[in-house]
């Protein structure tokens, strides 16, 4: 299934568990409160290849006060082996190709509910939860994620045994937009919302499939799952759910453009008409605290740098790097998306201009072994760490001075976010959520387009703020205030489902 090729990378091993985090605040007397069942196929405590994995762990945390939140993820071998007890609690039968499951539940420490759907041959395997050991796609990855786009339908319909239904589905990317569909072909009342976190992964396979996995003849024309002769998860998720969001306002914006829209522009146009479309910008998670988070060597605070000097010393270390020059950070997956091959390109640019630059980070192979390759040609000038690990990632946007995020295209991200609030840069493209979210010249530095010229350019100006203290410690200061927490975003969910699930959006959904 041609996917999540660019996820073709192992996942990390969570390091920041439920069992750090305060309980969550559950007013259960709140008088509107619903159940919402979050799909997802990634969710950072248990495993994580990026930014989903911590929107998962983060947004049904920070809407718990005002709902009851359950997430529903598929349990790969990291989930099953985590230690935590699952309670089996459901079951889920057979139909066409998809197998029957079973649903357990773990209750996290801080009160979090998860259902795991269980299926050892489906699910339990080496390798990430889209691509095995050598990066490449599982062939079965089409039934892999439409049977969790099922098994929510089914729990939705109370049809899974399970003694907890929700009053509203929010599906999450390709490998939960199937979640939508089987809801509206089975009749299910509850409304659904699917979230895009990147339009790019699609999650197409061959239309021949359709009969696999119990897709009505109806739905496989261009109105329903067909998308240029295959079948598309993501699309089906478009078509059917009661409300799309994505990640931020502007990417709201550019994938009803023929330019970002890929190939989905026309559909999405039309849910703009139908109010059927907005942006909901990500907020970052409470842990992202630079004085208090334990993954780094020394806390830090606005104006007080010697614990962000700590960390730069540690990461100097760690990377073999030389101890002057500004540090110039990549916390990012390698992936095409992200603009890696610019930064190999300015890369000598910057080391002429005495900086040094300290990546981590894995996806495509090419992308791997290049960066690899770049670090042993610079030793003592970039320091590269193929792999990806928490503390490391945090680390380094704690030591850094600058993160360079130069993306083609971004629907919100959340690395530039975790640099500003730890004091490094962002220096990035003028794109999708980091338009929304960084100030040029104020928290960091924008460029417009996706070149090496026009990037190098953003580095010279972030190098001269860079020679400028009173400049630099303006411009961290700002950076640091900026990021915006969940709270803020949690109110547009909250007024979204609300808006969902009353009595006039109900009857209107039925004509
Ligand atoms: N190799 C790796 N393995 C594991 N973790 C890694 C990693 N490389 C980086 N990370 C971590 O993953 C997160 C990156 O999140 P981003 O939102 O910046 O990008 P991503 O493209 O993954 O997410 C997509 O979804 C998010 C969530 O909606 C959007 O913000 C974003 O624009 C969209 O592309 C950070 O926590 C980072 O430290």
């Amino acid at each position: 299934m041609a996917s999540a090729a660019a996820s073709a990378h192992i996942p990390s091993t969570p390091e920041l568990c439920s069992a750090a985090r305060p309980p969550l605040q559950m007013h259960s007397e709140h008088p509107e409160r619903k159940r919402v069942l979050f799909v997802t196929s990634e969710f950072a405590d248990l495993i994580k290849c990026g930014g989903l994995g911590d929107v998962s762990a983060a947004l049904p945390r920070a809407l718990s006060p005002q709902h009851d939140m359950r997430l529903l993820i598929p349990g790969y071998r990291q989930i099953v082996n985590s230690g935590r007890p699952i309670r089996i609690v459901g079951q889920v039968p057979g139909i066409a190709a998809l197998p029957p499951c079973q649903i357990g539940r773990m209750d996290l420490a801080d009160g979090l509910i998860v259902y795991v759907l269980l299926n050892h041959a489906l699910y339990e395997r080496d390798g990430s939860p889209y691509v095995d050991t050598h990066g490449r796609d599982w062939a079965d990855n089409h039934i892999r994620f439409a049977r969790l786009g099922l098994a929510a339908a089914e729990i939705a319909a109370g049809d899974a045994g399970i003694q907890w239904r929700p009053e509203l589905v929010h599906a999450n990317d390709w490998p939960a937009a199937m979640a939508p569909a089987y809801m509206a072909w089975r009749q299910v009342a509850a409304p659904s919302v699917l979230t895009i976190h990147n339009l790019a992964y699609q999650g197409l396979c061959d239309m021949r499939c359709a009969s696999e996995l119990a897709i009505p003849e109806a739905a496989c024309g261009v109105d329903g799952l067909e998308f240029y002769g295959q079948l598309s998860f993501l699309k089906a998720g478009i078509a059917y759910a009661r409300h799309v969001t994505t990640v931020s306002r502007r990417y709201a914006w550019e994938i009803t453009t023929p330019e970002q829209g890929c190939g989905l522009d026309g559909l999405l146009r039309a849910k703009v008409l139908g109010n059927q479309l907005s942006g909901i910008a990500n907020g970052i998670d409470e842990s992202w605290h630079p004085e208090s988070d334990p993954h780094l060597l020394q806390g830090f605070s606005v104006g007080d740098w010697a614990g962000k000097q700590a960390n730069a010393e540690y990461v100097r270390r760690w990377l073999n790097l030389d101890a002057d020059g500004p540090l110039f950070a990549v916390v990012s997956r390698l992936v095409h998306q992200k603009g890696i091959d610019l930064t190999l390109e300015v890369a000598e640019h910057i080391v002429a201009r005495g900086g040094r630059i300290g990546v981590i980070g894995q996806g495509e192979p090419a992308l791997e072994a290049a960066m690899a390759d770049l670090g042993r040609r610079h030793r003592g000038r970039i320091g590269v760490h193929i792999g990806f690990n928490e503390s490391d990632a945090r680390r380094l946007y704690a030591g850094s001075d600058f993160l360079l995020m130069p993306s083609r295209f971004e629907p919100c991200g959340l690395s530039q976010m975790y640099a500003q609030r730890y004091a490094s840069l962002p220096i990035a493209r003028c794109t999708g959520g980091l338009a929304d979210t960084i100030e040029d010249g104020v928290s960091g530095f924008l460029f417009d387009a996706p070149c090496a010229a026009a990037y190098r350019q953003a580095i010279d100006r972030a190098l001269q703020v860079f020679e400028h203290p009173q400049l630099l410690e303006a411009m961290r200061c700002q950076a640091m205030r900026t990021p915006l927490y969940w709270r803020q975003s949690v109110q547009a969910y909250d007024r979204l489902f609300q808006r969902l699930l009353s009595p006039v959006s109900a009857r209107r959904a039925l004509c």
